[in-house]
């Protein structure tokens, strides 16, 4: 009988944590912690949330009655690293390096392989990451910002865009590498990627002002206003950095980062709230179509995933824009613990040997 692997899965966003503990593929228990745009706003820097969500992942461990000796592996989401491949890496020390100093930036993912290397060094397993945010796939032309200084970048959720992206091609009775899929993640940051045959040619950036706004990010934005407003005097560059990215988007308009709240407002016959959260909608629609011109007009299906697509009024309005384009298919929350653990599971089975950072 082939060995059973006992495997923990650490997947920090940037509104949530969610932990989950596999027996092979099989789920033991899962938790998902949501956290309050004033919680996270309390930590300057995301590294100062390390202690934090370490917190939370033991006492999820504790309660959830699994001993922490009893893992095999721990699998952290993989963080703002240099541009890399896909694929299942091991935790290193100079990824380690390049988590804690923010080689790309600041973003909750970076603690997913630093957590999981802690968790992990304790009881002398092996830790790894999986399909990093920085996963970099993009075709040539997509490179080319406009302007020459800035160079476009491949950020986004890779990890849920992949194993989404994969089960719709199964759907179809097809594999990933044949089928050429749109997929919109839509969480507290939300990216819109272009996948061609197995490979996402085009991402807007869900990071740093690209692309649709988000639960708590502006996405992009008129650019001269920007400039006018970064060098107005009232702001420092941490001011504009959070005005991107923690402070912007819902939580600037509507002081927070939960669309259940925003729903409620609705329902309230708050007007500014269906607005702003009609215009989120408007915005994603609109990359999904640039998106379907990247893949000149051959799409086999466009996927609406993350927390928000458990939002009928959400979906419904994007549906209204885009379903012209194609088959569309909803998978609401995200395939990602999963997808950490089957990452894990090939090395430990030996199907896949680990990448190195
Ligand atoms: N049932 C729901 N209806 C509408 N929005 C939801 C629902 N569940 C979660 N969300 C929203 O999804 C967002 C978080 O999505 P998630 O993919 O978990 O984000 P992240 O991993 O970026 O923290 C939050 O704005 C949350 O309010
Ligand atoms: C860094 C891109 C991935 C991302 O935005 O994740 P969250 O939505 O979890 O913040």
């Amino acid at each position: 009988m082939s060995k059973n692997f006992k495997i923990l899965a650490i997947n920090p966003g940037s509104t949530s944590t969610k932990i989950a503990v596999f027996n092979n593929e099989e789920l033991v228990f899962e938790k998902t912690l949501r956290h309050s745009s004033e919680e996270i706003g309390r930590y300057e820097k995301i590294s100062d949330q390390f202690e934090f969500r370490k917190t939370v992942i033991e006492e999820a461990v504790n309660e959830n009655g699994v001993k922490i000796e009893e893992l095999d592996a721990v699998v952290g989401r993989g963080g703002l690293l240099k541009p890399i491949q896909g694929g299942t890496y091991k935790v290193s020390d100079n990824m380690i390096e390049d988590l804690r100093v923010g080689v790309l930036g600041e973003h909750a993912s970076n603690l997913g392989g630093i957590i999981a290397k802690e968790i992990a060094d304790k009881i002398n397993v092996p830790s790894f990451i999986v399909d990093p945010v920085v996963v970099d796939e993009l075709q040539d032309v997509a490179r080319i910002s406009g302007m020459p200084e800035i160079e476009r970048k491949s950020i986004f959720h890779a990890l849920n865009q992949k194993a989404t992206a994969r089960r719709a091609a199964a759907e179809m009775g097809k594999g990933y590498e044949e089928v050429n899929v749109i997929v919109a993640h839509m969480g507290g940051g939300i990216s819109v990627g272009a996948h061609e045959m197995g490979r996402v040619i085009d991402v807007a950036n869900a990071l740093d002002g690209e692309g649709p706004f988000s639960p708590e990010r502006s996405g992009g934005l008129p650019v001269g206003d920007l400039a006018k407003m970064c060098f107005s005097g009232k702001y420092t560059l941490d001011d504009i950095k959070k005005k991107i990215k923690g402070n912007g988007g819902i939580v600037a308009y509507l002081d927070t980062n939960d669309a259940r709240e925003v729903e409620k407002m609705i329902e309230e016959g708050n007007e500014k709230a269906k607005l702003v959260y009609e215009a989120m909608a408007y915005q994603v629609a609109k990359e999904i179509g640039a998106c379907a011109a990247v893949l000149k007009g051959k799409v086999d299906a466009i996927v609406l995933t993350g927390g928000i697509a458990y939002s009928k009024m959400f979906v419904k309005w994007i549906e209204e824009r885009i379903s012209f384009i194609g088959e569309v298919k909803v998978y609401p929350g995200e395939d990602e613990m999963i997808a950490l653990a089957q990452g894990g599971l090939r090395v430990l089975k030996g199907e896949e040997e680990a990448k190195t950072y």
